[in-house]
């Protein structure tokens, strides 16, 4: 579903020097799997994510999503990929306070068109599998920290996307709040086969992954949990 192959991204950075961002990174990603990429500050998991979402040029290599090059898209066709065949699940902040959870999920929808009574329609019942069935007509800022995320995973999964990225999706998560949200995600990935790329700190996120990638420096490492931050004691 996902195919990243030799993908290459280096910055300009002050002084003439060059960042190389991403180094030569290939990956997959099936549908149906969740694959976790591990990664300090500046190992460029950022840079990675945008390349995959279109948003930046690679220097060289390129992105396949279902077999097309979403690298070579025009700016237009790439807004269109990243609204129709993407969801992105990004941190809670993203929830936009004084509208309801169920308003808040139908955005991507209606940013795609979709009219606004058919877009609550559609959203409704993922709500309710993501265990908002209570919350639909509470405002962004009545709801706990958990069910805001909740709310970003519905509204990423609403337009039916074959390819989710998530940039630390438990971040300001506590443990069990934490466990929950990629319970959750590894069960939504396999019922609505979506390929999903998973990018955190969370040490959690090994035991749900398919596979574990660890960056490092621009380049993709074997996985070593004993570098990754120790999980808290049980
Ligand atoms: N526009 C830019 N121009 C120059 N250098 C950049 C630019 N964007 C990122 N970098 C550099 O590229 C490297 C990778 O950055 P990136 O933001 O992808 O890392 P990251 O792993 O997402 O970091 P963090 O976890 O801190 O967000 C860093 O050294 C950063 O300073």
């Amino acid at each position: 579903m996902l195919e990243v192959r030799e993908l290459v991204k280096h910055y300009a950075a002050p002084g003439g020097e060059t960042v190389r961002a991403i180094d030569g990174v290939s990956m997959h990603v099936d549908r149906g799997e969740l694959v976790a990429l591990y990664g300090p500050s500046g190992s460029g998991k950022s840079t990675l994510l945008k390349l995959i979402a279109a948003m930046l040029t690679p220097d060289s290599g390129a992105v396949y999503v279902a077999g097309r090059n979403v690298s070579a898209l025009s700016a237009r066709d790439a807004a269109q990929y990243r609204r129709r065949e993407m969801g992105f699940v990004r941190q809670e902040i993203e929830v936009m306070d004084g509208a309801s959870a169920l308003d808040n999920a139908t955005l991507k929808l209606l940013d795609n068109r979709t009219g606004w009574r058919r877009a609550r329609k559609q959203v409704t019942p993922l709500l309710i599998e993501l265990g908002l069935k209570d919350r639909l007509r509470h405002r962004a800022e009545q709801l706990s920290v958990g069910e805001r995320q909740r709310v970003l995973i519905a509204r990423a999964l609403s337009t039916k996307p074959s390819l989710v990225l998530a940039d630390e999706p438990t971040g300001s998560l506590d443990g069990e709040r934490s466990h929950e949200v990629l319970r959750l995600l590894t069960r939504l990935c396999r019922e609505h086969e979506v390929a999903m790329l998973l990018v955190t700190h969370d040490p959690q996120a090994a035991a749900y992954a398919t596979r574990v990638h660890e960056l490092r420096d621009g380049r993709l490492r074997e996985y070593s949990p004993e570098r990754a931050p120790a999980l808290p004691q049980s």
